[in-house]
Formats: structure tokens, C-alpha cells, sequence
């Protein structure tokens, strides 16, 4: 079967997804997409030579479309999440499933009443082979316990629509999922601490900003967010356990010497960094969408990074440590 896909919000992100669909994607194609501004639904069209959709109704109505990849904004992925499960299509949804816990929580109520999973979210580290590779090792227990896990999030920049909220509910919300799912545990409580800032950003920005998470075991865990590095995107993680130090190694395989000395070249953004990633993630939702089934992150995954992110954005509101506020997991997700 081939799947066919209507995509929401076809920008940066989803018209990368649109490239990975029509060039290395096995099994799906795309029928059409729909946009808040028309102008690039006409130009994606012609781009792509696929239909456009008036509005996202129209696109998740339509009998032509048999799944949804929403790549809008945060704040819209709620109510097209929701339109999506209401008509029982499943439903890929760029991350954060929504900028708060509120929104992610309507979502599960909605899949429930439906009586089957339908959501995924788009948390593509889980596919990343270094991270696969660090999980596996601290996993096999070899390594003892994991105590303290260091991260980094940089970007070169972002643009000034990024409000201050979003360095924890849009970049290190990457971070929180990773955490969960890297140490199988919740997250309880966080901080924010806010060194010196850099002058090349937005005044409205706290740049860069450390967002410290502690899980239930007490494993304590740091995140350097800078998102206007003006270099690189450079994602850094290493866990310390009791009996050795797992870190990713550097992004490039290849090291050039020359001249200016031996160095490797550093990527840019997401799509260069975790292009393997969104490959895989992508691909194993088509064929689960093909065979009826459900795979990936769940709305609960989803959720339960909301609610550390809605923790994080009062923390950075404050100068003390925050309880993150969940309810119990539904049997629904078990
Ligand atoms: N996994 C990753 O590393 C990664 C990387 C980049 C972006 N993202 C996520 O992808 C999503 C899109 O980010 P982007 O960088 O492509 O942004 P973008 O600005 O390039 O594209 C977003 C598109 O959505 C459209 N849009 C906005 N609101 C809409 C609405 N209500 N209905 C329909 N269309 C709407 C915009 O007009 C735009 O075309 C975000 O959720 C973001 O967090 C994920
Ligand atoms: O939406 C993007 C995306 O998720 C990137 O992977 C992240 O590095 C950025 O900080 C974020 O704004």
C-alpha cells in the first residue's frame, strides 16, 4: 500500500521531510499540503506538483489523504492533532506536540475516547545511531548506574518570532525527551540559571540559559542552551556512571588536515546533524501507517515533556527549583 500523506505547515522543516519523502522514503507520496499563508502553498505546490488545500480541515477531510504530517508552529498543532484523531487518521506532529502540558493533555483525552493510537511525535533523537548507541550501553548495565548526564543545545541563531519561552518548550525540549527516554525515568524537578548574556541576540532572549532536570532516581542533568552561537549546530551530550563516561563522539567522521591544521567540519543545523534520524523516524511511521499499526513517541511522550517544559518556563520565570506537575500515566499508554 502506499500511504498518502497531506502535510500541514509545509516550511523549513516539512518541506525537508517533503525532500526525504519523494527521494528516499519507501511507500508513501504526497497528496497535498495546506498552509496559514497561501503564498507558500502556492509555491510549494509548484515546487512539489501537489494539490493545495485550502485550509487544514479540507486537508484532513479529504478521502485522498490517508495520514497527516503537521509541521506548523507549536501553538497550531493542538487543534489540527485533534481534527486528525477525530477523523481516525494517524498523524505525524512535528515536536512539541504542544507548547504546554494543557494542550497535549486535550489531545490524549481526544485519542482515548478514540480507542487507538494515533499520534506520533516527532522526537527524532530516539533514531539518532550515537544516541541509539550510548542507550544500548547504559542499558546493558555494564557501566553501572548513570549519575549525572551533561548536555549541549547550540544554534548558529534563531529568528526574532522565537519568543523567550521557547529555548525550553521548542530547543530543549530535544534535551527532555532525550532524558526520559535515555534514562527510562521521569523527570521531577528543574532550575533555570541564567549566566552573562550575549549581546548578539534579541533583547527579549535570556541566551544561553542552563536548565538543570534531576529524575526520580535523583540522576542530575544539565543543558546548555545557545541558540545564537553564530558558528554551529552543536549537540553535545556525555553520561557520567559509576564505572565510565559515555558521550557522543563528534558529529563528522571525517577529519581533514591541511594547511590550517587537522579539524572536522561542523554541520550548520537539524537536517544536516540528524538527517539519518528524520530518515529512519519517517520511514519506520509510513510502514507502521501501512500495516494499520502505531510506532514512535506517543501524545504521552509527548505530554510528559510538556509538562517538565511548562516546570522549565516557571524557572526561568524564578531563581528556585520547580516540581514538575504529571498526572499518572494512562493504561491507554502503558
Ligand atoms: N525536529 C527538529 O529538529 C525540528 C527542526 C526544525 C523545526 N522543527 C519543528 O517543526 C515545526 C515547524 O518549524 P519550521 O522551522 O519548519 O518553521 P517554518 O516557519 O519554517 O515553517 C512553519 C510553517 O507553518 C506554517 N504555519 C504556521 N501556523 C500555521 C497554521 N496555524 N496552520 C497552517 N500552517 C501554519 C507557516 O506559514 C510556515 O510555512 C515546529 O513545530 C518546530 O518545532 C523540528
Ligand atoms: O525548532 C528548532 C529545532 O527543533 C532544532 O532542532 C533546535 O535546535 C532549535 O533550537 C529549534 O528552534
Amino acid at each position: 500500500m502506499t500511504v498518502r500523506i497531506g502535510m500541514i505547515g509545509p516550511g523549513g522543516m516539512g518541506q525537508a521531510h517533503l525532500d526525504r519523502i519523494r527521494t528516499v522514503i519507501a511507500g508513501a507520496e504526497i497528496t497535498g499540503v495546506s498552509d496559514i499563508a497561501p503564498d507558500n502553498v502556492r509555491t510549494v505546490c509548484e515546487k512539489y506538483g501537489v494539490r493545495g488545500f485550502d485550509s487544514s480541515a479540507e486537508l484532513i477531510a479529504s478521502p485522498d489523504v490517508d495520514a497527516v504530517m503537521i509541521c506548523s508552529y507549536g501553538p497550531a498543532h493542538e487543534a489540527d492533532v485533534i481534527a486528525c484523531i477525530e477523523a481516525g487518521k494517524p498523524v505525524f506532529c512535528e515536536k512539541p506536540l504542544t507548547p504546554d502540558a494543557a494542550g497535549s493533555l486535550r489531545i490524549m483525552e481526544a485519542e482515548q475516547k478514540a480507542g487507538r493510537r494515533l499520534v506520533t511525535v516527532g522526537f527524532m533523537r530516539r533514531f539518532d545511531r550515537s544516541y541509539s548507541e550510548m542507550k544500548a550501553i547504559l542499558d546493558s548495565g555494564e557501566v553501572g548506574e548513570t549519575l549525572v548526564i551533561h548536555n549541549r543545545h547550540r544554534n548558529p541563531g534563531v529568528p526574532e518570532r522565537y519568543t523567550w519561552d521557547m529555548a525550553i518548550n521548542d530547543t530543549g525540549i530535544h534535551e527532555i525527551d532525550t532524558m526520559r527516554w535515555l534514562t527510562g525515568e521521569e523527570i521531577v524537578r528543574v532550575r533555570v540559571d541564567k549566566p552573562k548574556k550575549t549581546t548578539r541576540r534579541f533583547e527579549h532572549l535570556q541566551d544561553p540559559l542552563i536548565l538543570i532536570m534531576e529524575t526520580t532516581s535523583g540522576i542530575w542533568m544539565d543543558d546548555e542552551i545557545f541558540v545564537n552561537n553564530q558558528h554551529s549546530y552543536d549537540i553535545q551530550c556525555e553520561a557520567v556512571a559509576e564505572l565510565g563516561t559515555i558521550r557522543l563522539s563528534d558529529q563528522h567522521a571525517v577529519e581533514r588536515t591541511g594547511v590550517l591544521g587537522r579539524h572536522n567540519v561542523l554541520t550548520m543545523d537539524h537536517n544536516q546533524r540528524f538527517g539519518g534520524a528524520f530518515v529512519t523516524e519517517v520511514q519506520q511511521w509510513i510502514s507502521a501507517v501501512a500495516c494499520g499499526e502505531h510506532t514512535g513517541s506517543t501524545s504521552w511522550d509527548g505530554y510528559a515533556a510538556a509538562c517538565v517544559c511548562d516546570a522549565g518556563v516557571r524557572a526561568l520565570e524564578s531563581d528556585t527549583w520547580v516540581p514538575v506537575e504529571m498526572i499518572d500515566k494512562p493504561d491507554f499508554y502503558a
